[in-house]
């Protein structure tokens, strides 16, 4: 029987007199990968960077692994992954030095090359950040994130602006951070990859979680509402198309 490792009561952020978050209260268990959907300004990354210890709530508790967020930020950061974007990266160090500097701050060490190994990007070992693609930068930020070989990884929007192929194996890579034990928490754009990667889902809108649940439960309650797609889908989709004709294996993109 799984637990619960995130635990979020009656949070509420304002910004101002905006409230972005409205009293949301939700759980995350262990092991599971739970996705937080909405349309833009829904209060996704709000929700999700307060958690991280990254901004301040105006109310309401959280409880990560069993640790006060008000009491311990300092050991809730020791055990989370945070995936932050590269643009905030030393522009000028090769991948393995920024490996190197990222282990160093958490005091940890780590084999570099068999990190890049895992997100694809041996080949980049002695690159900059700056030489990468979209599609590179996004794995290795991911990479960076497992530094810590932390409990909790958060993803925010981890496949914008890949490819069909990129964003495969990045959901290979994301299923097997939850084979290793640990719960990632993501939020996407893309309700295919929430159907494929997620075990439960909150829907988000104004600030508001609207709807949780597993992926497949939501579709059944909204089919047995007597909700019929307007038209028969084919059997494949132009993405589908698309993998057939240009294969899954990962591009130098
Ligand atoms: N620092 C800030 N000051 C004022 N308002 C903010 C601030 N950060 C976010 N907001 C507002 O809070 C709301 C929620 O923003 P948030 O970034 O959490 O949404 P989101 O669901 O992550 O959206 P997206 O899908 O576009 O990333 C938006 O209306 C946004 O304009």
């Amino acid at each position: 029987m799984s637990k619960v490792i995130i635990s979020v009561n009656n949070l509420v952020k304002s910004y101002g007199s905006f409230e972005a978050v409205k009293n949301i209260s939700f759980d995350v268990m262990e092991g599971e990968i739970f996705g937080l959907l909405g349309p833009n300004g829904a209060g996704k990354s709000t929700t999700l960077e307060i958690i991280e210890t990254l901004r301040e709530k105006t109310s309401g508790t959280i409880i990560v692994d069993g640790l006060d967020l008000d009491k311990n930020p300092n050991d809730i950061k020791k055990i989370i992954g945070v995936q932050l974007q590269t643009s905030g990266y030393y522009p000028n160090l090769k991948l393995t030095e920024l490996i190197q500097l990222f282990s160093g701050l958490y005091n940890r060490t780590v084999d570099a090359m068999e990190l890049l190994d895992s997100v694809n990007l041996r080949d980049k070992a002695n690159s900059k950040v700056k030489e990468l693609s979209g599609g590179q930068r996004q794995r290795f930020s991911i990479a960076t994130t497992l530094i810590n070989n932390p409990k909790i990884i958060f993803l925010d929007e981890p496949t914008t602006g890949l490819d069909p192929q990129a964003r495969r194996n990045l959901w290979d890579l994301i299923k097997g951070l939850r084979q290793r034990g640990a719960t990632v928490i993501i939020t996407t754009h893309y309700m295919d990859e929430a159907e494929i990667l997620c075990d439960r889902v909150a829907i988000m809108d104004s600030g508001k979680i609207i709807s949780m649940a597993s992926p497949d439960k939501l579709i059944d309650d909204l089919v047995a509402t007597g909700f019929e797609r307007p038209k028969q889908l084919k059997n494949a989709s132009l993405e589908d198309v698309f993998i057939h004709l240009t294969g899954k294996e990962w591009r130098d993109d």
